[in-house]
């Protein structure tokens, strides 16, 4: 993609005739394009990627105003129009305040981004973002150079590295003790739920490429939201994520409880009778319900109405299936986001029941820091706003990989099957790292 002098004259007079102050945008159609493909190309330092369940993609790079704590993001998006949901910010925030080994993932980080290109299906659009808080003509300045920078699109590069070795933490032995220590009577009697989870890191024997790895991956798993984060050039934060933390649209909120799990079947028969299996299944209704209940108490705090339906849905993954059920609610416009995801997050979907204890267990024994694993990723508008959990995730650097899983200990989990789960939730990524990725 490259644009032409009278295209980049169009953008700057759009933002010209706009207002000279706070954030404004000029957007201009483009002809379809591979948007993994045209990031990968680009020079810049921050560079994301977002993909919805209803295929609407976005590509971002540069930033035109960065956001590190939830109150300035509030006190942005207080500034951006109730009715307009194009000017948006996008980022995450972390399963927790533990941010040690995550230096570019800090605890939030949001970003209005220099240029975003969306994709709709129908139409491909390029944005520009401008940000007169300060100095508009220097603004203008940074906008031209951004511009300048701009490279045009190539294929990307395949994969082909091989995986030289792995390491879990917690190990094998580890994970059984802990599985052991939440389901003791003890445990159980002030915690119910802890949703441990594992940090599987390969050592790669050549630099692998994770615009590439993300495409192939939501090849895999098109029903999931797909995303990558890269503020410093080097390491990405990626993941095709089945789980919706919310979704809004002035004052429809959207939630769901995904929790509980089985394997495919290898036939369609088997995987019909796992899904049958999974969704009469004790222990997995009660990861489930503990979700629900939660999920509908801290939302019922917040909104005017509040509903969560009865009924049990299967999600059929790449090599997992969940139990799934949905939430819905009324809310103010008004309520913040920030509000919204102080209130729903982590669920004990990620992390536990009650909050604090299960999330104080799992920073004091997991032996590995969660970073944005677990965390909310996602972007807000004025009008809109949409996050996913990041679960299925993994954190990429040129020759290492870094996957998480976890799964909800509850009474009656059993350790080794608990560590099976762990390792089909990860099957897909590292059959795309290495064909015969190491097994554990
Ligand atoms: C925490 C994860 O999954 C959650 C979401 C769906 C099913 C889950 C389970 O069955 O344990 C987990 O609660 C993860 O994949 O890292
Ligand atoms: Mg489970």
């Amino acid at each position: 993609m490259r644009l032409s002098a009278s295209q980049f004259q169009f953008l700057i007079d759009q933002l010209r005739q706009a207002p000279q102050q706070g954030f404004q945008q000029a957007c201009i159609q483009l002809n379809k394009l591979d948007l993994l493909a045209w990031l990968n190309q680009q020079q810049h330092t921050t560079r994301g990627y977002w993909k919805n369940k209803h295929r609407q993609q976005v590509a971002f790079i540069g930033a035109a105003k960065s956001v590190l704590d939830l109150e300035q993001l509030q006190a942005v998006s207080e500034q951006l129009d109730k009715s307009n949901n194009q000017l948006r910010f996008y980022g995450g925030i972390a399963f927790s305040q533990q941010s040690a080994q995550w230096p570019s993932f800090p605890q939030h980080r949001f970003i209005l981004p220099r240029f975003e290109i969306r994709c709709d299906g129908e139409y491909t659009r390029l944005f520009v973002n401008a940000n007169f808080q300060q100095q508009p003509e220097l603004e203008y300045q940074r906008i031209k150079q951004a511009f300048a920078a701009l490279r045009p699109s190539r294929p990307l590069p395949e994969n082909a590295t091989k995986a030289l070795s792995r390491q879990d933490q917690p190990n094998a032995q580890q994970w059984q003790k802990l599985v052991d220590e939440v389901t003791s009577d003890e445990f159980q009697q002030h915690t119910a739920k802890v949703v441990l989870s594992r940090q599987t890191s390969i050592q790669l024997n050549g630099e692998i490429n994770p615009f590439t790895l993300l495409q192939q991956w939501q090849q895999k798993e098109p029903k999931c939201y797909s995303f990558l984060f890269q503020f410093d050039g080097i390491n990405s934060f990626l993941g095709c994520s089945p789980e919706r933390l919310y979704s809004r649209e002035g004052s429809q909120l959207v939630s769901e409880a995904l929790a509980g799990t089985a394997p495919r079947g290898v036939s369609p028969e088997q995987d019909q009778q796992l899904g049958q299996l999974l969704l009469e299944d004790a222990k997995n209704q009660l990861e489930n319900q503990l979700v629900v209940e939660d999920l509908s108490r801290r939302l019922q705090e917040l909104s005017l109405h509040v509903n969560a339906l009865e009924q049990l849905e299967l999600v059929k993954l790449d090599r997992v299936q969940h139990l799934k059920r949905r939430i819905q609610a009324r809310i103010s416009p008004a309520l913040a986001d920030r509000s919204l995801l102080q209130a729903l997050h982590p669920t004990p979907a990620v992390g536990g029941l009650p909050r604090s204890s299960a999330v104080e267990f799992i920073l004091k024994n997991e032996g590995y820091a969660r970073g944005w694993y677990a965390g909310a990723v996602g972007w807000l508008s004025g009008a809109q706003s949409e996050f996913s959990v990041a679960i299925r995730s993994a954190l990429v650097s040129p020759q290492q990989l870094s996957s998480f899983a976890g799964a909800g200990i509850v009474a009656g989990s059993q350790a080794a099957q608990e560590w099976q789960e762990l390792n089909h939730k990860i099957a897909t990524i590292l059959q795309l790292v290495d064909e015969d990725a190491l097994l554990d």
